[in-house]
């Protein structure tokens, strides 16, 4: 038991406030609760201790309570930002508890709330959020399907999904990357099968379907849901309402940006499994070296384009004319003044998180100013868009006149930070506020002439008027000068050097000053909200307008791609096919030095399996994935580095490259590799493409090849999926390569004496060899070891002839087991061989296939 709760339990004998924290923390209990003490925020008890640990501050204790040392942690209002964004990035939500009576007036400890709860999947503010990434809040509802819902909270995207099985499922939160996930309490999860380390059960009754659609029902001010299309989806439709749920407990506040919801359908996109994303390193690499597409392809404008970029390559679509239609706006772009574009779209700024703040009430001057120059590029924007091709995006532009001379009138040039401190509204835009600031000018102006005339007075040239907040305003004079100081002067405060004097003058002043400040700040406060509400009510149209320009920014980082490194523009038609002229690999090609060697490459229903083979390092690998981030770059509208790229329909890509130990989930690298291909042959259609990279090579050679043997014809022949085969298994150039519906194909390399050049450019036929003792060569083995791998090569082909039988035990280890292409005669070709024709009459003979006829249909 937490010593919070311990001492809540005799709350009557602490102190009037710490009987009020112990209150509100025990409403709390999971959460840090930084509680506002004046000018900081202030954690007790375990809290603190907690704090202390995470934020590396120090540990110290607040008088006592109930006869105990409270251990204390705090951090100053102003830079609470700093701390709260290092708490969330490690995974913990924060109470907000601020004072909200008046301590002039409070009996007792001022009045406090929680105003806000902080979680790691329901940020907002700018200050704590990754502007390059979605930070999204997932809610998990297993049923007859696990219903998948989530809220991108910071732009109010909102939509759901149901997946089938927990392959999907996994699928489905590898590209969410969810911040946090909540799921039913019964249930249980491990934080590496939601993939996130903020995971949340929450009771069972927040995911009730029937609470659930009443909550949407309210939500969207709507009778039905039937406009969203998401009836059918009865597990998502309870996710959805437990994240509607969270986020109104969270946010104490009304989500007015959070507008709709979207009915993700499987059909609409291309299925990429869990394995499949993380192998293509689409948004994020596999390790922090490499280079992910995205980085190569993101030249967006605005953080809101490079969002949607990353959403596109994470779900690429499959709807052709949708697709259509990008390509023909990107070539229409390619045609307009896409750098000028640029510039203005960089004006635009992230106005989809402004909006929402907007929504929330919580937009900051900043924003506004941000919001200001956004309003008044519009017009600029539709003007450079013209183009019939852009139409469909020109018309979802708006622009809002009225919004931008609103905020050109109200908002100064550069606002602060804060409302709080003033400053923000511009001189001239309310009589009230104007004639507030000017009595509150004048009385300043004043104390300035009380400052000089006193000076002159006493003759202390040093003296001057300050201010604190305990004395209010006074006269500080070294105490040098003490003698100089006139009798009218009432010593308040003495400093180490100075004496601070108040006379009655200066006290009428000060409260004027501080009624005409007062009154000047809470006018302006009055008039912000204002604002806030006028540019909130036309918040629907200004969100459709942010939608079109992230899309138009990322359409325009597609033409600035295309143009710079001569991509093509992908041609979709409606049979089976991919069909790459010329096509380099997108990333490979922009990071290294040497020139990249385009290949071609052919799929077909009839030569719908390459089996790739050829050299260590000679590109097969690069050659696979190229054809699959060329899909991928197509499916989401941009256009690819190839002379020609065609593609038919494609349902699903599927990925066997590499191999991990997932020691985590106790699964060896062998069984993650068997596992993925399992998964490639239960789910591949003739519409898939299908990436097989050395498949078999986890485990004995022997069983490698009868396994990739195995794999290889099941993708031919059963699954008829558009397959690329890179194996250094050589037998299968014969038994695959050779079969109908496959083509070999290899990746040239040469031999110079002992060393290799590779060529890198796809042939048909197949490789004649390995090279792998040369490439190892390259890679600096010691020589004695290569010398020694040269001899046992030598030994194995003589004995082998190329193809892999058993071993001769006397000149090398033999792989131990047993070999699965020495087939055993079957009980019916042993009968058949023991079996003496001559003995037999004809009815003998007759019997005997007969009791063997029966024996084969049984066994069947
Ligand atoms: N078409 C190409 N043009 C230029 N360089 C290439 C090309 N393909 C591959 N390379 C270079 O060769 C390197 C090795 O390529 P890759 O990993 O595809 O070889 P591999 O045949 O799959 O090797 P292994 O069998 O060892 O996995 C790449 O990192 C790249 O630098």
């Amino acid at each position: 038991m937490s010593n919070a709760q311990n001492n809540s339990q005799k709350i009557s004998t602490h102190t009037p406030m710490m009987q009020q924290y112990l209150r509100i923390k025990a409403e709390h209990a999971d959460t840090l609760l930084f509680y506002r003490m004046g000018d900081f925020y202030e954690l007790f008890y375990d809290d603190a201790k907690r704090a202390a640990e995470l934020l590396d501050i120090s540990l110290t204790a607040r008088g006592s309570s109930n006869g105990q040392p409270i251990p204390m942690a705090g951090v100053p209002y102003h830079a609470a930002e700093n701390y709260l964004a290092r708490l969330l990035e490690l995974g913990e939500s924060v109470a907000i508890c601020e004072q909200i009576g008046d301590p002039a007036t409070s009996k007792g400890p001022v009045e406090r709330q929680v105003v806000r709860i902080l979680t790691p999947g329901t940020l907002t503010d700018e200050a704590l959020l990754p502007a390059a990434q979605e930070n999204l809040l997932v809610a998990v509802n297993p049923g007859d399907n696990f219903g998948i819902a989530c809220l991108d909270m910071a732009s109010g995207r909102f939509s759901v999904l149901e997946a089938n099985g927990r392959e999907q499922l996994r699928a489905e939160l590898e590209r969410l990357q969810p911040a946090e996930v909540l799921y039913p309490e019964m249930w249980q999860f491990s934080e590496k099968e939601l993939n996130c380390s903020c995971c949340r059960r929450r009771p069972e009754w927040e995911f009730d379907q029937a609470s659930a659609k009443q909550l949407l029902l309210r939500q969207f001010q709507v009778a039905h849901l039937d406009g969203f299309g998401i009836n059918h989806l009865h597990s998502a439709i309870g996710a959805a309402g437990a994240i509607l749920n969270y986020v109104k407990t969270t946010q104490r506040a009304a989500l007015p940006h959070i507008t709709s919801i979207i009915a993700e359908r499987y059909d609409d996109a291309i299925m990429l499994d869990a394995a499949t994303r993380r192998n293509l390193e689409l948004v994020r690499s596999l390790s922090g070296q490499k280079t992910a597409l995205l980085n190569v392809l993101d030249s967006t404008s605005t953080a809101m384009g490079s969002r949607l970029l990353q959403r596109w390559l994470q779900r690429p679509l499959r709807n052709q004319q949708q697709l259509n239609q990008r390509y023909s706006a990107v070539s229409a772009l390619q045609q307009l003044d896409y750098s000028e574009l640029h510039q203005q779209l960089r004006h635009i700024g992230d106005i989809e998180r402004i909006l929402t703040r907007i929504g929330l009430r919580s937009a900051r001057p900043r924003d506004l100013a941000r919001l200001r120059l956004a309003l008044q590029t519009l017009p600029t924007l539709q003007q450079l868009t013209e183009h019939s091709d852009l139409a469909p995006w020109q018309e979802s532009i708006a622009t809002f006149p009225e919004l931008a001379d609103l905020l050109e009138q109200a908002i100064v040039e550069q606002p602060p930070m804060l409302i709080r401190d003033g400053g923000v509204i511009c001189d001239g835009f309310d009589d009230e506020l104007d004639e507030q600031r000017q009595l509150a000018a004048g009385a300043t102006d004043f104390l300035q002439q009380i400052e000089a005339r006193e000076r002159q007075r006493t003759g202390i040239m040093t003296l001057k008027i300050g201010y604190n907040k305990v004395h209010g305003y006074y006269l500080e004079a070294s105490r040098a000068a003490s003698a100089q100081i006139p009798a009218d002067y009432q010593r308040r405060q003495t400093l180490k050097n100075a004496e601070r004097y108040i006379i009655p003058e200066l006290k009428t002043y000060e409260d004027k000053v501080l009624q005409s400040q007062s009154r000047a700040l809470a006018r302006e406060k009055w008039l912000y909200d204002n604002l806030i509400e006028q540019i909130a009510e036309q918040l629907p149209a200004l969100q459709r307008t942010a939608t079109a320009l992230a899309e138009l920014d990322v359409l325009r980082s597609f033409a600035e791609q295309a143009i710079t490194y001569q991509y093509q523009r992908p041609e979709l038609v409606e049979h089976i096919l991919i069909e790459l002229s010329e096509a380099r690999h997108p990333v490979i090609e922009r990071l290294q030095q040497e020139p990249f060697i385009a290949n071609d490459m052919s799929l077909t229903p009839q030569q719908r399996l390459l089996l790739i083979t050829g050299p260590n390092m000679g590109g097969k690998s690069t050659y696979m994935r190229q054809a699959a981030l060329l899909t991928i770059m197509a499916h989401c509208g941009s256009f690819v580095p190839a002379s020609k790229a065609i593609f038919g329909p494609i349902d699903r890509i599927f990925t066997r490259i590499g191999a991990s130990d997932d020691l985590a989930s106790g699964r060896s690298t062998f069984m993650v590799e068997m596992t993925e291909a399992a998964n490639i042959l239960h789910n591949a259609t003739e519409q898939s493409l299908v990436l097989m990279d050395e498949i078999g090579r986890g485990t004995s050679t022997y069983d490698g090849l009868a396994l990739a043997w195995a794999c290889a014809e099941a993708l031919l022949d059963k699954n008829r999926a558009l397959t690329l085969f890179a194996t250094h298994y050589f037998e299968l150039t014969q038994t695959i390569g050779e079969h109908h519906g496959a083509l070999n194909v290899h990746v040239e390399a040469t031999e110079h004496g002992d060393t290799i050049a590779f060529q890198h450019k796809v042939k048909t036929g197949a490789a004649s060899r390995s090279f792998g003792v040369q490439v190892a060569q390259l890679a600096g083995l010691p020589s004695s070891v290569l010398q020694q791998a040269k001899q046992y090569l030598r030994q194995l082909e003589h004995d082998h002839h190329g193809i892999v039988t058993k071993a001769d035990s006397s000149k090398v280890a033999e792989p131990v087991q047993t070999p699965l292409f020495e087939a055993q005669p079957s009980a019916l070709e042993q009968a058949l061989a023991d079996l003496d024709v001559n003995q037999l009459t004809p009815i003998e003979a007759l019997t005997w296939l007969a009791q063997w006829q029966q024996k084969v249909r049984t066994n069947k």
